[in-house]
This record gives C-alpha cells, sequence and structure tokens, in this order.
C-alpha cells in the first residue's frame, strides 16, 4: 500500500542543501538584511534591539545561538546579523577546526566586532572549544610558543567579536559552551503564509511567472521549510515551462507536485516509508529509534535530525519514553484506521 520503490534519487524535500548549484543559488536568493527576513519574528525583534543596542555602544553584539532543523535560515541569518552590525563575517564549521591552532589563526585575524560564524558548532573537538572558552569569556587566548622544555604559554588579547554559533542539535551542545551564549535563538517550522511570501520573493528574483495560489500551494507542501519551498519552486517551473506555457497556477503546482511524489501534507517517499513501517512493521509503536532506523535503512541521526522534527511538530508522530508512535492523524493520512479508535473513543491510547 505504501510506495517505497522509487527512493534511489536523491531526496527531493531533504532539508539539506542538495549540490554545489543549489548552494549558489541558494546565496542568490538569501535575504541580505533583517528587514527581508521573512517569519521568526521574535528572533527577529529581539535581534534588531539587540543589534541597535549594540552599536549605540560601540560594542560588538553579545555571541548569538542558533538552533533548529536544517534549511529553516540559521547561516542566512548570521550574515545578516554581520550586514547589520556592518562588520566582516568570517565563516568556518565545527569539524572544519581540527586543531587548537586553526582556530587561533582565525580568532587573531578578526578586526574589531567582526562575526565568526562557526556552523555546526555540536561538532567542535574538546581542545577546540578549550580554546574558545576564554576566548569568548575574555577576549584572550593562551598560545603555546616554542616546543619542548623551551615552550612556554602566552596570552594574547583578541579584538572584541561576536560569535555566531549555529546548530541542528542544541542537546549535544556542551554546557560550559552554551552558557557562554547572551543570545540564544531557536527558529521555528515557518507557517504556509510565510513560505508563501518567500516563494513568491522568489520567483520575482528567479523571474517565474506565478499566481498567489500556485506559491501557496508550493508553501503548504514545503515542510515548513524555506530551503524546500524553494527548491520545490525551481522543479515546479519546470515542470510549467514544459507542460503549462510557463505559468504556475495552483493546478499546476498541484500537478507538478503530485508527479514528484510529494503528497498533500508535504510528505515524500522517504516520510512515508518511515511512517509506513511504524504502521506496518511495528503496529504504530512504541518503537525504538534504533529499530526504526533499521527497518528504513537510515541513520539514527538522520531520523532524529531531518525527518522528525516536522512530523513531530505537525503531529504526526509522537517520541514517548517507550520509544517513538505515530498519531491518529497519520493512520488516517494513509486511509487506516487507528487502533481503538472506534472501540474506545479515546484519541491516543496512552496520550495522557
Ligand atoms: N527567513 C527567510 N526568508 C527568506 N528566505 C529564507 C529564510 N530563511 C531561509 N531562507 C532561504 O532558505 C535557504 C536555506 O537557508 P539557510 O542556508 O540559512 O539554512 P540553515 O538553517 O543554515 O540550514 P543548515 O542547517 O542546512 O545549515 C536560504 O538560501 C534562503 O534563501
Ligand atoms: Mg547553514
Amino acid at each position: 500500500m505504501i510506495e517505497t520503490d522509487k527512493l534511489a534519487a536523491p531526496r527531493l524535500i531533504s532539508a539539506q542543501p542538495a549540490d554545489r548549484q543549489e548552494d549558489a543559488i541558494e546565496r542568490a536568493l538569501r535575504p541580505k538584511r533583517l528587514a527581508d527576513y521573512v517569519g521568526q519574528q521574535k528572533i527577529r525583534e529581539q535581534l534588531e534591539i539587540f543589534i541597535q543596542a549594540a552599536r549605540g555602544r560601540a560594542e560588538a553584539l553579545d555571541h548569538v545561538l542558533l538552533f533548529g532543523p536544517p534549511g529553516l535560515g540559521k547561516t542566512t541569518l548570521a550574515h545578516i546579523v554581520a550586514a547589520e552590525m556592518g562588520v566582516n563575517l568570517r565563516q568556518t564549521s565545527g569539524p572544519v577546526l581540527e586543531r587548537a591552532g586553526d582556530l587561533a589563526a582565525l580568532l587573531t585575524n578578526l578586526e574589531p566586532h567582526d562575526v565568526l560564524f562557526i556552523d555546526e558548532i555540536h561538532r567542535l573537538s574538546p581542545v577546540v572549544e578549550e580554546i574558545l572558552y576564554p576566548a569568548l569569556e575574555d577576549f584572550q587566548i593562551d598560545i603555546m610558543i616554542g616546543e619542548g622544555p623551551a615552550a612556554r604559554s602566552v596570552k594574547l588579547d583578541l579584538p572584541p567579536f561576536t560569535l555566531v554559533g549555529a546548530t541542528t542539535r542544541a542537546g549535544m551542545l556542551t554546557n560550559p559552551l552554551r552558557d557562554r551564549f547572551g543570545i540564544v535563538a531557536r527558529l521555528e517550522f515557518y507557517t504556509a503564509e510565510e513560505l508563501g511570501y518567500i516563494v513568491g520573493r522568489s520567483a520575482g528574483l528567479l523571474n517565474v511567472d506565478i499566481e498567489d495560489a500556485g506559491a501557496f500551494e508550493i508553501a503548504r507542501r514545503a515542510r515548513g521549510t524555506p530551503r524546500i519551498a524553494n527548491r520545490l519552486l525551481r522543479r515546479v517551473r519546470d515542470y510549467a515551462e514544459v507542460k503549462a506555457g510557463g505559468r504556475i497556477t495552483a493546478k499546476v503546482a498541484d500537478a507538478a507536485l503530485t508527479m514528484l511524489d510529494v503528497d498533500h501534507l508535504g510528505l515524500d517517499l522517504m516520510d512515508r516509508k518511515l511512517l509506513g513501517a511504524m504502521l506496518e512493521k511495528f503496529g504504530g509503536g512504541p518503537v525504538g529509534l534504533d529499530n526504526l532506523a533499521a527497518s528504513v535503512g537510515e541513520s539514527t541521526d538522520t531520523i532524529e535530525d531531518v525527518l522528525e522534527p516536522f512530523l513531530i511538530q505537525q503531529g504526526y508522530l509522537q517520541r514517548t519514553p517507550r520509544g517513538r508512535m505515530a498519531t491518529p492523524a497519520i493512520w488516517r493520512h494513509f486511509g487506516l484506521t487507528p487502533p481503538g479508535a472506534a472501540a474506545s473513543g479515546e484519541l491516543w491510547p496512552g496520550s495522557s
């Protein structure tokens, strides 16, 4: 009943960037200023105030931690922070910084008030993290000069700077690191309205002929994620050009997305495979993460970081102490009757 045999192609609605070409397109579509950044209203309001205050005092902005699922706009926001502060942004990532010296070199080359952006900050090695603590707190680092018995440690002063850290996994940050961020912002999935606006804006930049209803159809099937919305827009544009004279209406968008196997809830083959396994092999759960991962041939990381957050936020899947469980909504989406629903009328066994 649930098709899972077409999974060889790269996942259309993966929240990760697909390749370098997509990377380039993303950069072109990336809003440059806070005023162009759609959604995330709370974060935007807070940053606006903190940035204005820091600028008023001619100080570096406090360190900022951005966390949330892939494709929601963390990198975009880091660049915007630098632009609004009127400073340079240096970019690196946790896994790239292997040795203490790598980070020291970056830090000592910063100009006052610059933004250092560390992506995947939960993957910093412990030695690098050690260097970072005094740098964040006192704008100082200890470096070793010389080797062997002649080696000595020297304290270096750094210019005041702002660290912007991004992670999909706030839970994997060590406490001492997390405590050093003055501003902590959790990015939320976007509403269909917000994504509709983003699709419309991107269509304008890409010169795509689209009706509001067409933009909305793409938006509501984009898993609450701007990266996916922009990707679906480009695929639907292809379809419209070949099959519909280039204009994206709601009908054209629906036909294109159906052809691309993105269903009305925005679930793709991978989601359906995961949920299908839960329902068919595990009777809706509870099932442990490891079991579930093995049964669909995915890593537990992919399930936790990429697939689950949206499914949980939408109320299709629950994390319980005994494991993952499918909700009645998703049984019905697959045209099945949730166990016990008819008999007891209980919303969900064990949900209380
Ligand atoms: N608030 C927004 N308004 C408009 N477009 C956005 C917004 N947020 C993100 N985008 C678009 O989505 C794309 C992906 O965003 P971004 O690269 O910042 O995500 P990310 O959170 O850094 O993802 P990852 O976790 O994979 O690094 C961007 O190219 C941008 O075009
Ligand atoms: Mg990013």
